[in-house]
């Protein structure tokens, strides 16, 4: 066999789990002509018994191994000249074996002569980019990932792309094993330069494959766990905040302050304090919603025109502090869309949220994870459309009454559109201008993100006809551009409830992102 005969090729390792019910030669003769089928292009196999079976039921490539477990070695694969051998002598095309730089009983130079005296082709199994180096010098002719992250240290969950990178840079024969597991992985291993790449367990291993789902399907089940205790919930915005008692994606009860804006965030918290006094014994964690971006526990304002509080507040203590309790804190908008993402308007489904009210506000939810950070503040976007300055500041609620005022009527947003209503000429001309941006906004959304949905709340976001508009703007083709926009169907307490669920999905005392949904979650290995 020529080596051009690995080239592109899916290699399927057909390995069962040693003493498992697929352990005997018509599972392994199975899976390989399965494998074979479906498109694989050759083969790896363990043992002469399986070699032998297969060989007989195929004239595919087969690499060839031998495992043994040794007392004076840590070496497994194929460890003795003699065992190569056979490998090659039973039809082995291809003779694999362990080339770590380890306590052994054969060198790699003596197994590559034993197999290249047989006519066959060698395979080193490498755990870095020395040993493939060192087998290379020896007349190797492939080189594979095999043993990365198994000499030693801790097992690592991801197969190691960087490693088949660095081993392409020395040779064009690089074969990538070892922990892929999935499809994106195996394509992402063929983009890294591997000459073939080998899937073994998530196809061969029926336990470990089984054992992967069972606790993924866990995680989601865990997910829809109903939240056990309530949480005071705080959403704290432009004009009102909310605290509520939230259970289980519920309000149980409420109270609302109007924001004095003036009276900064230590007042606020004091009001708030003494506001839901009556709710303390019932609660055992305080979760707060705020615009603005929270960043180590501390709290700044992105555009102070929408609410000016001291620059990197400590709001987190500060609550800890006034309530004595656990604090989690989290952007406004982004727990909206995570509560939306969770009860509301977008369950289960990839979302952008946006909140049109004093400011713009926004939150992402893809692949079933809340995107913290800055991620999702559109309202700061500079947009050409609409002129200089953050986005928020030509569409929200005090944009509309500041345009109302220059067109001669000093009135708030509400009133605006009360007059739209009414037939006036210059509300409906600033409220279509202010739609229209929006409308551009989701179009653009759409673009980078591609949601299942845009969900729209706030209190101009819900006005009267405020959607209608928004979509009506919206240029009708091409239609696979089109945003499905819907209304955010938790409203007001969106926040709150985005909020005391977060809040309930982190863990431990520290109230970090850590235990945020997805975040824990990582294949088991094998
Ligand atoms: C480290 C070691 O002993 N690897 C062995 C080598 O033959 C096999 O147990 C693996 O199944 C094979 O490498 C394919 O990898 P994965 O099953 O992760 O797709």
């Amino acid at each position: 066999m020529q080596r051009e005969a690995l080239k592109n090729v899916l290699i399927v390792s057909c390995q069962p789990v040693p003493g498992g019910p697929m352990d005997n030669p018509e599972m392994v003769v199975g899976f390989a002509l399965a494998a074979l089928s479906s498109g694989a292009g050759a083969l790896r196999i363990e043992s002469l018994p399986y070699l032998r079976a297969v060989r007989a039921a195929t004239s595919a490539p087969i690499v060839g191994i031998i495992k043994r477990d040794l007392s004076d070695s840590p070496v497994r694969i194929t460890p003795y000249v003699e065992d190569a051998i056979a490998l090659a002598e039973a039809g082995a095309d291809i003779v694999a074996f362990d080339a770590t730089d380890r306590t052994r009983p054969a060198s790699v130079a003596e197994l590559i002569a034993a197999v290249k005296a047989k006519g066959k082709l060698t395979m080193a199994d490498c755990s870095s980019l020395q040993d493939a180096q060192r087998a290379l010098a020896a007349g190797i002719d492939f080189v594979g990932t095999t043993l990365s992250g198994y000499v030693g240290e801790a097992e690592p969950v991801d197969p190691d792309l960087g490693l088949i990178a660095d081993m392409v840079r020395l040779t064009p024969f690089v074969i990538a094993e070892g922990r892929i597991r999935s499809t994106d992985q195996a394509s992402a291993a063929a983009r890294a330069g591997a000459y073939a790449v080998v899937v073994g367990s998530a196809i061969t291993r029926t336990e470990h494959a089984t054992s992967w789902f069972k606790e993924a399907v866990e995680h989601g089940f865990a997910d829809r766990q109903p939240s056990s205790k309530p949480v005071l919930a705080i959403d704290i915005g432009g004009t009102k905040i909310i605290a509520a008692l939230v259970e289980n994606g519920t309000v149980r009860d409420e109270v609302t302050l109007s924001t004095q804006r003036d009276a900064g965030p230590d007042r606020w918290i004091d009001d708030l304090a003494k506001k839901s006094a009556a709710w303390r014994g019932q609660v055992e964690r305080v979760s707060i919603a705020v615009t603005g971006i929270i960043d180590n526990d501390l709290w700044s304002a992105l555009n102070p025109a929408t609410l000016t509080i001291p620059e990197a507040y400590p709001l987190v203590d500060r609550l800890r502090q006034a309530f004595d309790l656990p604090v989690f804190a989290a952007n406004d908008a982004q727990a909206a869309a995570w509560g939306e993402h969770r009860f509301g308007a977008g369950q289960g489904q990839d979302i952008a949220f946006l909140t049109i009210s004093t400011g713009i506000g926004g939150g992402l939810v893809l692949n079933g994870k809340p995107l913290l950070g800055i991620a999702g503040h559109f309202g700061l976007l500079q947009s050409p459309s609409a002129g200089a300055g953050p986005l928020e500041d030509q569409v929200s609620g005090r944009w509309i009454a500041d345009q109302a005022s220059r067109a001669g009527h000093q009135v708030d947003a509400p009133a605006v559109f009360a007059a739209a209503r009414q037939g006036a000429t210059w509300a409906n001309s600033i409220i279509d201008q202010s739609a229209g941006r929006v409308a551009l906004l989701c179009r653009d959304i759409q673009l980078m993100f591609d949601p299942d949905r845009i969900v729209i709340g706030g209190g101009i976001g819900l006005a009267d006809g405020y959607l209608d508009r928004v979509i009506d703007k919206i240029p009708a083709e091409p239609v696979r551009l089109k945003p499905r926009i819907v209304a955010s169907r938790l409203g007001r307490h969106a926040g709150v409830i985005g909020v005391a669920d977060l809040a309930f999905r982190s863990k431990g005392t520290d109230w970090t992102a850590e235990g945020l949904p997805g975040a824990e979650y990582r294949d088991k290995g094998k």
